[in-house]
């Protein structure tokens, strides 16, 4: 049945999501924050900067306006960046008059507090102004999605129908999406990958080979399920679409922008410049300092997230970071 979606962030990720909704012959509104953008989606029908090359339908509007967006809306999928999510959810939660399902798609842990973004938005959107919210995540480069490249992706929520609503939202023949009642291994796993992968960048850029990346994402995917197990997860969902699925593409892919970032530190680039030069969302850099503390809190041993903090935070040296990871107590791998 058709839906009435607003799309809260129109980036590179809000942007595909609506496109897939639009193919969907849902009634798909972006917001955005940015009116030089929006006169570019309602005119142009392009988001250049975001998805080069890809036209938009011209039936997809964008506005600036939060409450025409999401007036009436069956669905609010919020796809700003994490640090974000907190002021736009508030926003919302002032300006929404009706109970829409709540879904997110973004990939991080709030910094300070460490809450996971479903708990942020259950904070900020109270249940009057809500129904359930449900988390859209796995592995999925926006630039494939936007081009119709086949893709999997999971819809978790602790309430299987509200999963479901979603599935069948976002579903056709290239767009498959699972359903997942683990919220928390979706989310930890999504947030978590994000460091890894700006590791297995830099160490191509520093001219490592096969060995080092699989070592990188196999012995990172061991302590991204040891903190989601302590803090609630299902271990069997980090073999799973927002576990190694997620990694997989996002270690071993130029669109990542977090292996992108951690591959021009390797080569030598300093973050700031690094990231100014982005231009879009580096998730990693954040959710490494919220991961690093979470881990220290908990007691978790996570020693390629640490490795990784020294470099982002401490200003260490990648090269001997690593020779200190490699020569650390040894250990056996059935160790959890
Ligand atoms: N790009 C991808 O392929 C992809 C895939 C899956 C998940 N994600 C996740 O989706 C989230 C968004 O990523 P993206 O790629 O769309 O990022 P992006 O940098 O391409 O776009 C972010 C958008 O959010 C807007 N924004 C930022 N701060 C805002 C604020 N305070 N209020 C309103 N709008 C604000 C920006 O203007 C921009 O339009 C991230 O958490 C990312 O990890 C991205
Ligand atoms: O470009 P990245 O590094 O933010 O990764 C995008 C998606 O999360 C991949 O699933």
């Amino acid at each position: 049945m058709k839906q009435k979606i607003a799309v809260l962030g129109a980036g590179s990720w809000g942007t595909a999501l609506a496109l897939v909704l639009n193919e969907n012959k849902h009634d798909v509104t972006l917001w955005s924050h940015h009116p030089a953008q929006i006169k570019e989606i309602n005119e142009e029908h392009t988001n250049t900067h975001y998805l080069s090359d890809i036209k938009l339908p011209e039936n997809l509007k964008a506005t600036e306006n939060l409450k025409e967006c999401v007036a009436d809306a069956d669905a609010v999928l919020f796809v700003v960046p994490t640090k974000a999510m907190r002021e736009v959810a508030h926003k919302f939660s002032e300006v929404c008059e009706n109970k829409p399902v709540i879904i997110h798609a973004s990939k991080g842990l709030e910094q300070v507090s460490h809450k996971r973004i479903s708990d942020v938005l259950k904070e900020e959107i109270t249940p009057e102004h809500r129904q359930d919210v449900v988390v859209l995540s796995g592995p999925s480069h926006a630039e494939e999605v936007a081009v119709k490249d086949v893709t999997t992706i999971t819809a978790a929520c602790e309430n299987h129908s509200s999963a479901q609503y979603v599935q069948e939202l976002f579903s056709n023949r290239y767009f498959r999406v699972y359903t997942n009642q683990d919220v928390i291994g979706v989310e930890m796993g999504a947030a978590l990958k994000n460091i890894i992968a700006l590791g297995s960048g830099a160490l191509h850029g520093l001219g490592y080979g096969d060995n080092a990346r699989a070592a990188i994402m196999t012995r990172g995917l061991a302590e991204i399920s040891r903190l989601g197990v302590a803090m609630g997860a299902d271990p069997l969902t980090f073999i799973g679409l927002s576990g190694v699925g997620d990694l997989e593409v996002t270690c071993n892919s130029v669109h990542s922008r977090n292996w992108r970032t951690g591959n021009l530190l390797g080569q030598g680039q300093d973050l700031d410049t690094v990231l100014e030069n982005m231009g879009m969302i580096v998730e990693g850099v954040a959710t490494t300092k919220a991961a690093y503390e979470l881990a220290e809190e908990r007691k978790i041993e996570m020693p390629i997230t640490e490795a990784i903090y020294r470099v982002l935070y401490n200003g260490e040296k990648i090269a001997s970071v690593i020779e200190e990871t490699m020569l650390r107590d040894y250990k056996s791998e059935q160790e959890f």
